[in-house]
């Protein structure tokens, strides 16, 4: 559903964040990016859906013509929901009216100013049923504990009535029990609608747990690419650790200096 070909990122002061990538994701499945910080998950992440846009390459998403014009690049947002590590909701308002902002990507921005609708209204309240939180639809979300806000930012991708959910360290602020339940939820509703489910982590036990593919990065590259059950201890190592003769460094690979590929090649 999603291919990225010759994809790679540098920021702005010279970081590559995601040296030169190639990734084919099929629709329908639980892809885990797992990597220790700085490996460049997020960037390949947001490379999906042009949150960042890529330095190279070229991405493209089944049924969508190309990335490029303004109209086709909407259309592929509007498929895609994300959820976030911070929640990225308004403390203020309602888990209703924050979960119904899911639905802004369908209207133009003249009619996003007026009421949504009831059909919109209806499919917020039953996303919000979905993930357990239909008796909070009228809280205000900064009532609501760390868990809770997090299944509210599901229940608003969800009412994007999404294919693809990008999940960018969905748990990554949560204790460990709160963690397992949004992931277990996440993919639960991922796959009771066959919406394709992407997500990164950083914890290796949600991973092997959730995940049918995993795709391990180590400073801006893909080392792993398979299915959980089959990665090894050595796997892991290679994800975390980096290869034998790596230099060690957290730090990303800088241009110019981009020689781990050759290196394990
Ligand atoms: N906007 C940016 N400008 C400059 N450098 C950036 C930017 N975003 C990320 N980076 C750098 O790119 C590298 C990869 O970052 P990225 O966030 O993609 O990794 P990550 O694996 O998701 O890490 P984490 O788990 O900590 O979120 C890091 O060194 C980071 O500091």
């Amino acid at each position: 559903m999603i291919e990225l070909t010759d994809v790679s990122k540098t920021y702005q002061g010279g970081v590559q964040a995601l040296g030169t990538t190639d990734l084919s994701i099929e629709s329908g499945k639980v892809t885990v990016l797992l990597g220790p910080s700085g490996a460049g998950k997020s960037t390949l992440l947001r490379c999906m859906n042009l949150l960042v846009t890529p330095s190279t390459g070229t991405v493209r998403v089944e049924g969508v013509p190309a990335l490029e014009s303004r109209k086709d690049l909407r259309h592929h947002r509007r498929r895609t929901g994300m959820v976030f590590q911070h929640h990225q909701l308004i403390p203020r308002y309602t888990a209703l009216r924050n979960v119904l902002l899911g639905r802004v990507g369908y209207y133009s921005f003249w009619r996003s100013l007026l009421p949504f609708s009831r059909s919109d209204e209806r499919i917020a309240l039953e996303s919000l049923d979905r993930v357990g939180l239909l008796d909070k639809a009228l809280t205000r979300v900064d009532n609501l504990s760390g868990g809770m806000q997090q299944r509210v930012g599901i229940a608003r991708a969800l009412a994007q009535q999404p294919d693809l959910i990008l999940a960018d360290e969905p748990v990554a602020s949560l204790d460990p029990a709160s963690a397992r339940r949004v992931m277990d939820l996440l993919r639960r509703v991922c796959q009771e609608s066959g919406i394709t489910l992407i997500a990164s982590l950083h914890q290796v036990d949600l991973a092997l747990e959730h995940a049918d593919r995993i795709v391990g990065l180590a400073r801006g590259r893909i080392v792993y690419d398979g299915p959980a059950a089959g990665i090894t201890d050595a796997d892991l190592r290679l994800i975390y650790e980096g290869a034998p003769d790596d230099s060690r460094s957290d730090a990303p690979v800088r241009a110019g200096q981009d020689t781990l590929a050759a290196e394990r090649s």
